[in-house]
């Protein structure tokens, strides 16, 4: 079973994914970026703000490529639950913004193809929603993609992708308080988790 933790920047991802931990200590806890040489070559597109959208798009796919390989097939193989700080709705919502300013037609659509071809998609997503200026104040907005205008761009595709796929994203108004924004995403994977 794979659980993805999604939303902006600032949403409560980490806070939740380290809670996680603690309530359900048997599962197997990942994130994207990931901490490989592939992540650290995204960390340097991340920093650059004039770096080529469609060669980001390909570090970060890169570094999928490989987080898939090495931990995530692995670790469903084995029968684990893996809890992902980030995966590939990621792409789909800000790879998406960045490409917009080039010559692909329909970025979200070209980038949600790549992965296609080769991904695994996650069995259950847990989408933590916080309006872009809450985001962009709590993450410090110091990079290019934690910057209210884009973030909210960003939320426009995260909107998008819940109305592809209503059945795989759980919601949770990540506004709240942390204590009641966790007690939410522990019913989530309480139900997520439930014997089906
Ligand atoms: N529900 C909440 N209410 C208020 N502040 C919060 C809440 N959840 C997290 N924070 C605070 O907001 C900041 C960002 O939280 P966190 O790192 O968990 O977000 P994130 O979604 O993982 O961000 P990023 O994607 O940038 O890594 C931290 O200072 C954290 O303590
Ligand atoms: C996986 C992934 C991440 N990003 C962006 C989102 C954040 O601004 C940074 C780093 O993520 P973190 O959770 O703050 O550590 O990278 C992205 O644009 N595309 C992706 O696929």
């Amino acid at each position: 079973m794979l659980i993805t933790l999604e939303g902006l920047d600032g949403s409560g991802k980490t806070t939740v994914w380290e809670a996680l931990q603690d309530s359900h200590p048997d599962a197997v806890y990942t994130r994207e970026p990931t901490g490989s040489w592939y992540g650290e070559a995204v960390d340097r597109a991340i920093a650059d703000d004039d770096a080529d959208p469609l060669a980001s798009l390909f570090l970060f796919t890169a570094d999928h490529a490989d987080h898939l390989s090495r931990v995530v097939r692995p670790a469903l193989a084995d029968g684990e639950v893996v809890v992902s700080d980030r995966y590939s709705d990621s792409r789909f919502a800000y790879q998406a913004v960045e490409l917009a300013d080039t010559d692909l037609k329909r970025p979200m659509d070209y980038v949600r193809g790549i992965h296609e071809a080769f991904s695994r998609a996650p069995d259950a997503t847990i989408y933590l929603d916080v309006d872009p200026q809450t985001a962009a104040a709590r993450s410090g907005a110091t990079n290019k993609f934690e910057q209210a205008g884009y973030l909210a761009e960003v939320r426009a595709n995260y909107e998008q992708l819940l109305e592809y796929e209503p059945e795989r994203f759980v919601r949770v108004d990540a506004t709240q308080p942390p204590e009641d924004v966790l007690a939410e995403v522990e019913d989530a994977m309480d139900r997520i988790l439930e014997p089906r």
